[in-house]
């Protein structure tokens, strides 16, 4: 029997991992331990049928695992996955920290799930950002029947993508709002319940974000280098999903009939043909699908055309792409 070690099984991406395991029944004949730091170790995790307690990651030897999934965040990533490496784990991991290493293969499941086979050389798969992954996911079959020149994404990202910790900050201070509780921000820089923020991570010398570089840089190593990208990442008081609007330039011409064509040859998304409808964040929380609405002509370029997305950040971006690698990685390599 194959074993999985799962680090960061008690956070938001964690939990959502072991969700979808037990969903699809992945994994058949492998065993999963529960991993994580002080914080949760001893808390009940449901497995395959069992209640497992989280192990704290120092009492770990990676020696004794087959495949590790890491959704820890970038600090864990850095300081642990290279203990489980040496130890001839491969990693599948789920944070930012690897994922420009020009020798770690970036997969993005719908897109490019045949470089899974490039994990030989630093044992190590990326999966990439919550926001790159479903916009890849929607511009790879349009790329291929018109060469895209130019994307400009302008997200509203949910407060899940922040972790478990800025969930409860947005219930918390919704509360207090209404209840004139006191309450003390500890994730968010400004209020987020019933706001909305410009910036989401660090902000770089050129202005921008972390994130809108993360999101850049992921969709031209997945697609193409050469497509030109703009973003401007949002915090909306939303908890599970992210949107995103979406404006591409292509190299010719391209009707919105073509791309919905297109992009319905795509098992991983759902177009909307109805253009009084549209899916919302709500709409797309528990649903594996990217959503694509009210896709139309840009008038304002020559070849453009501008729709709307709404994805499950917990789910494609984060752990159904880590369950999707890990599955192919362990039916076709270990
Ligand atoms: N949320 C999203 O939309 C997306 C998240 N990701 C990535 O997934 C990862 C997890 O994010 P998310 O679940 O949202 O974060 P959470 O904060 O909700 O959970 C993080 C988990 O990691 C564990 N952890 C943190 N540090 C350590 C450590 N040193 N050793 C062992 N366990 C540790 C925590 O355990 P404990 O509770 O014990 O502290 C916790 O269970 C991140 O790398 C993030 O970048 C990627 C794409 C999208
Ligand atoms: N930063 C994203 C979620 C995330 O964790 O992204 P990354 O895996 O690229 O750090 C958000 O806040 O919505």
């Amino acid at each position: 029997m194959k074993k999985i070690a799962l680090v960061g099984a008690a956070g938001n991406v964690g939990r959502k991992i072991v969700e979808i395991i037990n969903e699809r029944d992945s994994f058949p004949d492998v065993s999963i331990t529960p991993i994580g730091s002080m914080r949760s170790q001893g808390e009940k995790i449901h497995i395959k049928g069992h209640d497992l307690a989280v192990v704290h990651i120092d009492t770990i030897d990676f020696s004794h695992y087959d495949l590790a999934i890491f959704a820890a965040g970038s600090k864990a990533a850095q300081d642990y996955v290279p203990k489980a490496t040496q130890a001839g784990c491969p990693v599948v991991d789920c944070s930012s920290f690897y994922r420009m290493d020009p020798k770690v293969p970036l997969v993005v499941p719908p897109v490019n799930l045949k470089d899974v086979e490039r994990y030989t050389e630093k044992k190590i798969i990326s999966s990439a950002n919550c926001i790159a992954s479903p916009i890849t996911t929607v511009l790879a079959p349009l790329h291929q029947i018109a060469p895209i020149d130019r994307v400009v994404l302008s997200t509203y990202q949910s407060v899940s993508g922040a972790g478990k910790d800025a969930m409860n900050e947005l219930m918390h201070q919704t509360k207090a709002f209404y209840t004139t509780m006191p309450y003390q921000r500890k994730v968010f820089p400004k209020d987020i319940a019933f706001n909305v923020l410009p910036m989401i991570d660090v902000v770089h010398p050129n202005g921008n974000t972390g994130e809108e570089t993360k999101i850049a840089l992921e969709i031209k190593k997945v697609l193409d280098r050469n497509i030109s990208i703009a973003v401007q990442s949002v915090r909306v008081p939303v908890f599970i999903s992210h949107c995103v609007s979406v404006f591409v330039e292509f190299s010719g011409a391209i009707t919105p009939d073509q791309a919905k064509d297109a992009l319905r040859l795509s098992p991983h998304v759902t177009v909307i043909d109805d253009m009084k409808n549209y899916y919302s964040a709500l709409d797309a929380a528990g649903e594996d699908q990217v959503f694509v609405s009210r896709l139309r002509y840009d008038p304002s370029v020559e070849n453009g055309l501008i729709f709307w997305t709404a994805s499950d950040n917990l789910r494609r971006g984060a752990a159904l792409d880590a369950v999707e690698i890990a599955e192919h990685l362990l039916t076709k390599y270990l």
